[in-house]
């Protein structure tokens, strides 16, 4: 719609020289395959459509699952509010040729799915990465589906796409379920999608035929030779943060990783016998951590240089993903959508922060280097490390 509201609360649009196009891509009739949005650098498509910020309506069941609403309000409040809002992205744009682009892979947070962190992958891809946003099947997602192989005999009625798509929604922790236990198995999971995904884009750049059981019309051997397969990254959200130091230590490949608002409870305790090697950023916001997850974070980082950690003062959990963007004053500041920074301030530090970050570590040649003093801790609404007073540390 045009509304005037839908036009002032949008999803912010890549600030860097490319076009930004996206893409879906799913391998396998199954659980098991991968499931990914392809940001990347598009020719200027001005015919194509943006693409949808929330494509299925499933999506807002499992939201509504997620949040504990009643179904049939959230849907109809999602529906209404957010039903008609797109990313600044063109649908299967035409993939930009000419460069080589390093490689992010995205992991999303308990809850969400691949699409709504778009502020921050559309961001990178207008910088010149081509990044994959993937979607979890560990349960942890709001909602996620995989389309079930179309047996012959049953008549494919017109009305769907020709796609039957079996849904999987957020599995709840039963009554007297270890928390730690659940989490920690679903980030191995994690940790195993967000490889899958590196291996599938890296069979793709290669030129071998990749078969995608969504009917989209996107053009997958444009991407043949245009990832740079030694400038590898993850990056992910809360539980996605715990995915991305998973990751690290389990795929040398990914040579660098950004933690946004880690969450580090799923983090299993060998991870601090020094099995993370390569650099890491955690960013953090003012009001999501609490003692014993930065005391964890800062075991990680003990006497590793390459190990940073900055908070954005000001900004809450929430000003990482996009409903950040989407919410209303009123109903931001209710849901704690939004911190007393301005969204897009907060969000422009973060990218920023991360785009010094990833041309130090993936060795870059890009002007990204103007911002490293962010990765310092220093720069209007950010400090180095955290600003949560901890109890002394232990003496060694
Ligand atoms: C009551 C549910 N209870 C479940 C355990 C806790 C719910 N909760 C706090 C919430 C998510 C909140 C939210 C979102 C979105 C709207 C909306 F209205 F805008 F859609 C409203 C209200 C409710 C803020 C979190 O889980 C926070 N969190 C998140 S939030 C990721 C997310 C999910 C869905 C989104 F749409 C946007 C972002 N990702 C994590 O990895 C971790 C945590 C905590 C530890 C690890």
């Amino acid at each position: 719609g045009s509304s005037s509201t839908e036009k002032f609360y949008r999803i912010p649009k890549g600030k860097g020289p490319h076009s930004v196009g996206c893409t879906d891509l799913m391998t396998e009739n199954a659980v098991e395959g991968s499931f990914l949005r392809l940001y990347y650098p598009s020719c200027n498509a001005t015919d194509n459509e943006e693409a949808p910020w929330i494509p299925d309506k499933e999506y807002y069941q499992g939201l509504s699952d997620f949040l504990n609403m009643y179904r049939v309000v959230g849907e109809r409040l999602f529906q209404y509010y957010v039903g008609s809002v797109t990313c600044p992205a063109k649908s299967n744009a035409a993939f930009k040729l000419g460069e080589k682009y390093p490689l992010l892979i995205f992991s999303h947070g308990l809850g969400a799915f691949r699409t709504i962190y778009s502020a921050i992958c559309i961001e990178m891809a207008s910088q010149g990465f081509v990044v994959a946003a993937v979607e979890h099947r560990d349960e942890s997602a709001s909602a996620t589906y995989y389309c079930k192989k179309k047996s012959i005999s049953e008549p494919q009625e017109e009305s769907t796409s020709g796609l039957e798509k079996e849904w999987i929604y957020y599995r709840k922790l039963k009554t007297g379920e270890e928390e730690r236990c659940l989490r920690h198995k679903q980030v191995q999971q994690r940790a195993q999608e967000c490889i899958k995904a590196l291996n599938l884009i890296l069979k793709i750049n290669s030129g071998e035929e990749v078969m995608n059981v969504l009917n989209s019309n996107f053009d997958w051997n444009s991407v043949k030779d245009s990832v740079d397969t030694s400038r590898i990254a993850v990056m992910g959200h809360s539980f996605g943060g715990a995915t991305v130091i998973e990751s690290l230590s389990k795929e040398i490949r990914f040579r660098c990783g950004i933690a946004l608002d880690a969450w580090m409870l799923p983090v299993g305790d060998d991870i601090y016998q020094n099995s993370v090697q390569q650099p890491l950023l955690f960013i953090n916001s003012e009001k999501f951590q609490w003692a014993d997850n930065i005391l964890k974070m800062k075991k990680l980082s003990s006497n590793d240089t390459n190990k940073k950690m900055i908070t954005i003062m000001g900004s809450v959990h929430q000003s990482f993903p996009d409903f950040t963007f989407v919410s209303g004053g009123l109903i931001g500041r209710f849901f704690k959508l939004k911190g007393e920074i301005d969204p897009n301030e907060a969000i422009d530090i973060s990218n920023h922060a991360s785009l010094a970050f990833l041309q130090k570590h993936l060795s870059l040649k890009k002007d990204f280097d103007q911002w490293d003093s962010l990765v310092d801790g220093i720069g209007p609404n950010v400090i180095p490390g955290t600003n949560i007073d901890l109890p002394p540390a232990e003496p060694e």
